[in-house]
């Protein structure tokens, strides 16, 4: 049997889409909201795949430091790399792609939930990462737990 939970974070960035062509491509920022989705095979004594806290203090330490009140660039993107480093002081994360909501759902998924889950015995097997109240994209692990990346814009957020 496995049995999943999911833990939100919220968090505030700004990017710019590189090469985007459109709107996006000028430097603004989102109200982010991050759902992790983790899987288990078995409950501890109290009944928990794993404390909600604890996924709390693992993402959200994760979001803290690293994406929350950053500007999150594509590395391809020298001009906005540098313009942001004149600014004192300066919080950026540079990301091998263009910040989509699809591929910080993936980074997350591949790059981040696992180191971050080492050791706990759940697998965060899920991501999605809504930019409005209206679009959000998920990226998600196959059964042999391959990358299954799934874009699925302008859903409903449910609150
Ligand atoms: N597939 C994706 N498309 C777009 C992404 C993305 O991450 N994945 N991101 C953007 C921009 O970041 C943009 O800010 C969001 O665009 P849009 O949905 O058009 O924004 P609004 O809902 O605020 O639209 P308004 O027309 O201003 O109300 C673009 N595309």
């Amino acid at each position: 049997m496995s049995l999943s939970i999911m833990r939100r974070i919220k968090f505030c960035a700004g990017h710019r889409l590189y090469k985007h062509g459109g709107k996006c491509e000028f430097f603004h920022g989102h109200n982010y909201v991050a759902d992790f989705h983790v899987s288990g095979d078995e409950v501890d004594d109290v009944g928990r795949v794993i404390d909600f806290a604890e996924l709390k203090r693992l993402f959200k330490g994760w979001i803290d430091e690293h994406w929350d009140h950053a500007f999150i660039l594509n590395e391809d993107d020298d001009n906005g790399i540098n313009a942001l480093k004149q600014v004192v002081p300066c919080k950026m994360y540079v990301l091998p792609t263009n910040p989509t909501a699809e591929s910080m759902a993936t980074y997350l998924l591949e790059k981040v939930c696992p180191k971050l889950l080492k050791g706990t015995g759940v697998t965060c097997r899920k991501v999605a990462i809504w930019e409005t109240e209206d679009s959000f994209a998920e990226a998600s692990l196959d059964s042999a737990g391959n990358l299954q990346s799934i874009a699925e814009l302008s859903e409903p957020m449910v609150s």
